[in-house]
């Protein structure tokens, strides 16, 4: 969930969908295509993933006067959300102090911790969950600490502080301590109004993005949910020197709304009196200065080990989904899916807009898009693809004339042009060459043809243009 002001659109969706992803909700190049027909996939969606023609949602009563920013009251019920109020102790040990954001399955705190004096985030799962990261994180954790091949990056990964669990009166939750980071990269682009990043800030970005993704295949782990709302922003070291009377005066006391039913009646218990506006730590995308482009990458909450948990659904937002995900769905998903995800990610890093486009997709239309910037499916692909003949000849051409963008023409609209006009770096042709030649490598139709992430290591692009950004972050 964003931390930030949005639009009331965004809003009035989180009040009807059970799962808001506010990636694209709120782009204003939002190409906003109905769910097109019939769909090949099955797959497991969730709602803002690739939604078919299939059930519509389900809507939830809504029973609180509706507060911008702040999550849903109706999800402080057994089994939901823990209610946490500013001040609070837990576990003896951590004091909150702000609110850092909220998601599906959980609610994240910036809390100061009283033995080390530093802040850290605490995330609550929903009562009875489990935090699911925190099996992935605390595997990780073990991994050996050196830096062999570039892809043992730990710090790539938050590192887990504590665990421990919290009863209260919806239940048992499992709280994750890890530390706190600035802003999303989504978070970024929602506070600019050009959504880009600096070039050497995009490289080096980029570049700690595929190696963080290349530590966790080493690992055995794909991430599966790879996007840039997952995906922070370090925090300076130097917060940790302010007291909490600083840290007030520099971002604000906390911004606190009254929940209120709309029949009037009492709050029930297990329902906090107030619901608590994230914290802004972040700034515009724009703003972000080399020395800042540190980033790990969050959220492992979808994150499998293929060889432990064999996996036939995604739960990647449709317009990030890969497209075996619609045409091999009895073979189980892998780290390939992870690439094709990263693709679509680091085209989102460097560029404004993203790679593929589509409001709530249907997968015929993300398919079309696919054809539209990587040419024609394979052929036994093509031949089970029956909403082909809606948009191309059987040779994979656009019926319509002047229909339809390539991937040199999707890279000139949402890279080089906004890139131009909000004048900063454009990418240089030596520089596109090598990138697009990655994302190729990347975008391969069949899994098994895609490169691997330690191939991506390899790739010209990374180790002539990426990789020497982040030793810039460091010197
Ligand atoms: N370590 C952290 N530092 C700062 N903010 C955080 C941190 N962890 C989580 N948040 C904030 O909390 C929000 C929700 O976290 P997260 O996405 O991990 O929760 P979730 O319940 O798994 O949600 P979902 O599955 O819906 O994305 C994030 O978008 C971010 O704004």
């Amino acid at each position: 969930m964003t931390r930030r002001l949005q639009p009331l659109f965004n809003i009035q969706r989180q009040l009807i969908l059970s799962h808001s992803w506010p990636l694209f909700a709120t782009a204003p190049h939002l190409t906003g295509f109905p769910s097109l027909g019939r769909n090949i996939a099955t797959t497991h969606l969730r709602m803002d993933s690739i939604a078919p023609d299939a059930s519509p949602p389900k809507y939830a009563p809504v029973e609180y006067m509706p507060l911008e920013d702040i999550e849903r009251p109706e999800r402080y019920c057994p089994g939901g959300y823990h209610p946490v109020n500013i001040g609070d102790r837990l576990t003896d040990r951590y004091d909150v102090v702000h609110k850092l954001g909220f998601g599906t399955y959980s609610t994240t705190w910036l809390a100061r911790d009283k033995n080390t004096k530093k802040y850290v985030a605490i995330k609550i799962a929903i009562a009875e969950a489990d935090v699911p990261e925190s099996d992935i994180l605390d595997t990780l954790a073990l991994s050996e600490p050196s830096n062999k091949g570039g892809y043992s990056r730990k710090a790539l990964i938050p590192r887990i502080l504590d665990t421990f669990s919290l009863e209260g009166p919806n239940g048992r939750h499992r709280c994750l301590v890890t530390e706190p980071g600035m802003m999303t990269l989504e978070e970024a682009k929602d506070a600019s109004s050009s959504r880009l990043f600096e070039m050497p800030v995009a490289r080096a970005i980029a570049a700690q993005v595929i190696q963080a993704v290349a530590f966790l295949h080493h690992r055995g782990v794909v991430h599966a949910d790879l996007h840039a709302g997952n995906i922070m922003f370090r925090l300076p070291n130097s917060i940790d020197e302010l007291s909490l009377e600083e840290l007030y005066q520099k971002y604000g006391q906390p911004n606190v709304e009254p929940f209120e039913r709309l029949d009037g009646n009492a709050l029930p218990n297990g329902v906090p009196t107030h619901g608590v506006v994230p914290i802004w730590l972040g700034k515009g995308s724009e703003l972000v200065t080399i020395s800042e482009a540190e980033v790990f990458v969050t959220d492992l909450g979808e994150a499998f080990r293929p060889s432990v948990t064999p996996r036939h659904y995604s739960n990647t937002p449709g317009v990030l989904a890969p497209p075996e995900t619609y045409f091999l769905q009895h073979e189980p998903l892998s780290f390939p899916s992870d690439v094709w995800t990263l693709a679509c990610t680091l085209w989102y890093i460097i560029g404004q807009k993203p790679l593929f486009e589509g409001f709530n997709p249907s997968s015929d239309w993300m398919i079309k898009e696919h054809v539209d910037a990587m040419g024609k499916l394979p052929c036994d692909w093509w031949q089970k693809w029956d909403a082909r003949k809606r948009w191309f000849t059987e040779e994979a051409k656009r019926t319509a004339e002047g229909a339809g963008r390539s991937l040199e023409n999707r890279f000139v609209s949402s890279i080089q042009k906004p890139r131009r006009g909000s004048a900063m770096e454009e990418v240089g042709d030596a520089e596109k060459s090598a990138l697009l030649t990655m994302f190729r490598g990347m975008l391969a139709f069949r899994p098994n043809e895609r490169l691997t992430a330690t191939e991506i290591l390899e790739s010209e692009w990374m180790v002539r243009w990426a990789l020497p950004a982040p030793e810039k972050v460091a010197a």
